[in-house]
């Protein structure tokens, strides 16, 4: 195995957490095969370590070792399991600095944005330790003589998590949490892209009591690895972060084995600006809201609506904030936009621009020979968008943002809807009658009004239409790993109110 890189060597306080092997049932393995992939920095393309790509045996040990250690797991009392989880929680916030580092190396983004993504991945880990004790069940008003009814809650089985590059900590912990307090052992299969942020977490794991064959991480060829979990039986829950693209690929390779599916795949979130908004206060919560993680972010603002009447004005206002937009090398100061995860995304994005300029749309910013290296995307805003356009249709997941004008609130329901996904839109307008109306017709699992910020651990999170099933956090979000058992009890005798 290839030695720690010299560059996160130095960074990190703490070394031990920088691991190039997979965890699997406590142990730090290497591929039997001696197969390996480098892992690059997005910013300088650098080789910043190595990942073994596991055989199919091993993956399957992955499935033995959580089947071995689960009924001790499910056997432990759920304030037992918050303890663990509240330690490891603890370890994610003391070791967050060295976490922050290890993710923008591996992933781009600005360092203060990795910081916040660390403390959002690791605020569900204590939301769900505490979620893990009120998994109540219910009692069942008898229609059944001297009997009593109820249900129990019970953990699905073993839960198998495939999860992307954008966010490569808290899409994990936002999954593994749940399914831990609920009593589940975890198998993770993070992306290629960013292996480090889940084999840290792994490394913390494991100090923090978690006991081995209860928290795995695979490694191995994307396709290959998930098709064993997909087919595995004993694998009774898949949740899954990433495209829309694969999420369908794994609802085929499932059906056989019949599985718990999660999903949480992409977003084309419209942003609808009514007439009565301040455009320049409009403009700047746009901003923020598409170009957060360079634009890679399910919740990115893609389809930006703006009122005829104050059209003009909003443009104005966002070209001069977006051309103010600092574009670099995450782990320096004063950055807000990083690079692309890698050149095809970069290719992706130069040709939704082409498409859409062909298509007659306007384009400002996007000097591309500014850009600090080969996976930097300059950011790009163009007016005038159709939904002709890739821009339209497709998610970019790139720093590039569409603005058209709309006339009335039903042209722009129809406009907002006109998508096959479904994740989150944005409203803003302070009147109290649009707000509802839109909201209401907005065909979304989740809406945001005059506020970028949504999301969180008390938030059921989740889409509709194509953009996924089920709801991650909140007060359900255990519920994707657990099943409900119903029970009676007969021949109770005669008790009143039976
Ligand atoms: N809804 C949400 O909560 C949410 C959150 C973050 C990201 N996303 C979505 O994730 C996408 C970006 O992430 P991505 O590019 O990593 O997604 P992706 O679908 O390419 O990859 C996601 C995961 O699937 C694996 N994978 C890739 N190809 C596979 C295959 N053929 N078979 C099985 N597994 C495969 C990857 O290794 C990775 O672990 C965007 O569409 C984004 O909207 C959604
Ligand atoms: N920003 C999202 C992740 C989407 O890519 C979240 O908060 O879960």
């Amino acid at each position: 195995m290839t030695t720690l890189s010299t560059t996160l060597a130095k960074r990190l306080e703490d070394p031990r957490l920088f691991r190039q092997y997979a965890y699997v049932n406590g142990k730090w393995t290497h591929g039997e095969g001696g197969r390996e992939e480098a892992v690059y920095d997005p910013a300088t393309n650098e080789a910043i370590g190595h990942i073994p790509l596991l055989e199919s045996e091993q993956v399957t040990a992955a499935v033995d070792a959580a089947e071995a250690a689960f009924v001790h797991w499910r056997a432990l009392r759920a304030d037992e399991r918050c303890e663990r989880l509240l330690a490891w929680y603890d370890l994610i916030q003391t070791n967050r600095e060295d976490l922050a580092t290890i993710m923008t190396l591996e992933q781009g983004k600005p360092l203060p944005d990795a910081r916040g993504e660390v403390e959002y991945g690791a605020s569900f880990v204590r939301w769900f330790a505490e979620e893990g004790k009120r998994t109540y069940g219910e009692t069942i008003p008898s229609h059944i003589p001297n009997a009593s009814l109820g249900t129990i809650k019970e953990p699905v089985g073993i839960a198998a998590m495939i999860t992307p590059w954008n966010f490569p900590l808290a899409m994990i912990t936002r999954k593994a949490a749940a399914a831990l307090a609920a009593g589940c052992p975890v198998i993770v299969k993070p992306a290629n892209e960013t292996p480090f942020s889940a084999l840290a977490l792994a490394e913390l794991a494991e100090r923090a009591g978690i006991p081995a064959g209860i928290f795995n991480v695979v490694l191995g060829d994307p396709a290959e690895v998930s098709k064993i979990l997909c087919g595995e039986s004993r694998i009774r829950a898949l949740s899954f972060t990433g495209s829309t693209r694969v999420g369908r690929l794994l609802i085929e390779q499932s059906a056989n084995t019949v599985k718990r599916l999660s999903l949480e795949l992409g977003g084309n979130a419209p942003f609808i600006v009514g007439p009565d908004m301040d455009p320049k206060e409009a403009a700047f919560a746009a901003i923020d809201a598409k170009f957060q993680t360079a634009g890679q972010d399910c919740l990115a603002a893609n389809r930006i609506l703006v009122h005829e009447s104050i059209h003009d004005e909003f443009v104005e206002h966002f070209s001069e904030r977006m051309a103010a937009l600092t574009v670099g090398n995450g782990l320096h100061s004063e950055i807000d936009l990083g690079p692309l995860i890698h050149r095809q995304a970069v290719e992706k994005a130069a040709a939704i621009v082409d498409d859409a300029i062909s298509k007659g749309a306007k384009m400002v910013g996007g000097d591309q020979s500014q850009a600090p290296g080969e996976n930097f995307f300059m950011p790009v805003m163009l007016t005038g968008v159709t939904a002709q356009m890739k821009v339209w249709r497709e998610e970019n997941f790139a720093p590039v943002a569409g603005i058209t004008a709309y006339s009335t609130d039903d042209e722009v329901i129809e406009m907002a809807n006109d998508t096959e996904y479904g994740l989150a839109a944005y409203i803003y307008t302070h009147d109290i009658r649009r707000i509802w109306k839109l909201m209401r017709a907005l065909e979304y699992g989740m809406v945001s009004v005059n506020s970028v910020k949504m999301t969180g651990p008390p938030v059921p999170f989740g889409g509709v239409k194509q953009s996924g099933l089920g709801r991650e956090g909140g007060a359900t979000g255990i519920d994707e790993y657990l099943e409900t058992k119903y029970y009676c009890l007969g021949a109770l005798g005669s008790v009143s109110g039976s």
